[in-house]
């Protein structure tokens, strides 16, 4: 696992992604700012109403307004006070606001970008890892981050503000006292980056156990049939307890030493108070010190030390906020691996394509097509046949640009495919995928998926062309019938058919399907060919197919042979050959 490899410093690295918030970052420190002075003027306002009191006339207020008047400096007081009242409470709501308009602006941002820099993520990166774990990077880390800056940035300022003010406030009393008051910041401050060095790797493997647990979920519940069909719920319940058991332990772990901050803290918070109650108290009594201040920095100690036990939670906070904006940059910053070329082909698309001495294979796996030359001439049905794991899906991977090869190349319309950019290479192709993907959404909506503004005609003659509108229209509300999350109430030959209807709307110059009719019976797929057979009038169309009898009629058939080309030829030619394909097909005939 790598989840400890990344950034350095990953919120600073984030937050240079994010400078475009400063203005907003610098409204919420400002109100934030204005809020904890406000906060602290009542204390002070305590300490002269005392000070009036006990001193009467001569008392700091009295001098500094003017004012003989006991009774008139109270009001002036109160007055004041309702005054800072209303300050501090306006500026509590505004900041509240920016600092949440704040981290749900960068959290918004960066679930968007993220999510984006996946979906152009290579199909090798994707197939390498579950799901599931990019789903929690996603989402639970960009909440964490989002919860971070939305509660732990703001008291980690608030917590500093205090200390800066309440400082402020006892030098200005008495520099003995705040020497003494102060005594258990230091403390408090090696004690959170003596925890926080500790914390930092207890919560990436909070993030890390998570990670694995939405993978095991997502991968159990894409699986749900199997998992009943071999009555294995107890067994994926004990797995799932088993990564539960590891996530709960880890944020034990981490909750149980970012928690035992928190005595100490209250530690070092006796022995301030404690000191200035004592000292305070002796220094008043000699009259070194007023009354009316002696007041002010007992309740100043509670406010500047009680506070500090918080800094417990916002360690917790802070370090799941860096844990998940490691995870979260890592995402951001993974290579594409297959990049998009800028050549654009002349339209319209003619659909020639060529492989030349096309060697490949997966990340750093074994070769699996071993110098693969084959040429496809513009509006020709090529077929490519052989033994199941000889290399068909790879070599159609290849011709859509998923994977570039390891040597060789694949030419459409004379150009080399990484030359081009993906409107112009996928742009021209219509793909039917070995497993089809149904969105949800209505019929017509999954049809016209890679052409939105299809009108319901095209849609409906697309439909026709993949001998699909037969089924459709006799769906409850035909064209306009919802389709579950993934399509659960079509059958899988019904699946096949709306995902060529689908290819063919986009009216592709080539045509790529992989087993896309492996799911229907003979009727059905004599129906498809029909319609296949008019679509590919005047188009390229690269078939892979197991049952021969599909592709007898095609220009051209591949026979593929542990990643070799084994054979090529017509239908009637590789009989004549008497090699592979002669003895794939009568076995599939029944002749043999
Ligand atoms: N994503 C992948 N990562 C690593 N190896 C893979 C991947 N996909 C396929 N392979 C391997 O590549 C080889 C060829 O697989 P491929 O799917 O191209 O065969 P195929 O001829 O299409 O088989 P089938 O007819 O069963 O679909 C197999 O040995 C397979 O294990």
């Amino acid at each position: 696992m790598t989840a400890l490899a990344g950034p350095d410093r990953p919120l600073s690295a984030l937050w240079e992604r994010h400078r475009r918030y400063r203005g907003r970052l610098v409204a919420a420190v400002t109100m934030s700012t204005i809020n904890k002075v406000a906060d602290v003027v009542p204390e002070l306002l305590i300490g002269a109403a005392v000070d009036v009191v006990v001193r009467g006339t001569d008392s700091y207020v009295g001098t500094l307004l003017g004012v003989e008047s006991r009774y008139a400096q109270l009001g002036w007081l109160a007055a004041i006070n309702v005054v800072v009242w209303v300050i501090e409470s306006l500026s509590q709501y505004v900041a509240d606001v920016l600092w949440r308009g704040l981290a749900q602006g960068i959290e918004h941002d960066l679930r968007v970008e993220a999510y984006d820099h996946a979906q152009h993520l290579d199909m090798s990166w994707h197939e390498g890892r579950a799901s599931g774990t990019t789903l929690a990077t996603l989402n639970d880390d960009v909440n964490q981050l989002e919860r971070f800056l939305d509660v732990g940035a703001p008291a980690i300022l608030q917590t500093a503000l205090n200390v800066v003010l309440v400082g402020a406030v006892f030098a200005a009393a008495s520099g003995q006292l705040f020497v003494l008051a102060f005594l258990p910041i230091p403390l408090v401050i090696a004690g959170s980056l003596l925890f926080q060095r500790r914390l930092e790797p207890l919560y990436a493997r909070v993030r890390e156990t998570v990670g694995d647990l939405s993978g095991a979920l997502s991968a159990n519940l894409a699986g749900i049939a199997t998992i009943k069909a071999f009555t294995a719920e107890a067994r994926e319940r004990d797995r799932i307890a088993v990564l539960s058991t590891a996530y709960r332990q880890a944020n034990v772990d981490a909750i149980r030493s970012s928690a035992a901050f928190v005595p100490l803290v209250r530690m070092a918070i006796l022995a301030g108070f404690t000191c200035t109650l004592l000292f305070g108290g002796w220094a008043t009594l000699r009259g070194d010190l007023q009354v009316g201040a002696y007041s002010v920095l007992v309740f100043m100690t509670q406010r500047l030390l009680w506070p500090l036990t918080e800094v417990a939670t916002v360690l917790d906070l802070y370090q799941r906020g860096r844990a998940s904006a490691g995870r979260i940059l890592r995402l951001l910053d993974e290579p594409v691996t297959v990049p998009a070329g800028a050549g654009v082909l002349q339209r319209p698309v003619r659909g020639a394509v060529e492989l030349r001495g096309v060697r490949a294979g997966y990340g750093e796996g074994p070769e699996i097509l071993h110098g693969i030359d084959m040429v496809i001439p513009a509006g020709e049905t090529h077929a490519i046949v052989g033994a199941t794991g000889s290399g068909k899906s790879t070599l159609l991977r290849l011709v859509l640009r998923f994977d570039d090869p390891r040597q060789g190349a694949v030419i459409l319309d004379g150009r080399d495919v990484r030359e081009l950019d993906w409107d112009s290479l996928r742009g021209s192709m219509g793909y039917v995928a070995q497993d089809v993907y149904i969105f949800s959404g209505s019929v017509a909506d999954n049809i016209a998926y890679g052409r939105p503004d299809a009108s319901r005609e095209e849609i409906r003659e697309a439909a026709v062309a993949a001998a699909a509108v037969d089924f459709i229209e006799a769906l409850p509300e035909g064209f306009d019938s919802h389709l579950g999350e993934r399509g659960v109430n079509l059958s899988g030959g019904q699946r096949q058919r709306v995902a060529l209807a689908r290819a063919l709307l986009r009216d592709p110059a080539v045509l790529v399907l992989d087993e896309a009719t492996s799911a229907v019976d003979n009727e059905t797929e004599a129906a498809i060919q029909a319609s296949l057979r008019r679509a590919t009038l005047d188009r390229t169309a690269i078939v892979v197919a197991h049952r021969l009898s599909t592709v007898r009629h095609a220009h051209r058939i591949w026979v593929l042979d542990a990643g070799r080309v084994a054979e090529a030829g017509t239908h009637d030619e590789l009989l004549g050959a008497e090699g592979i394909y002669a003895s794939l097909w009568k076995v599939q005939t029944g002749e043999l």
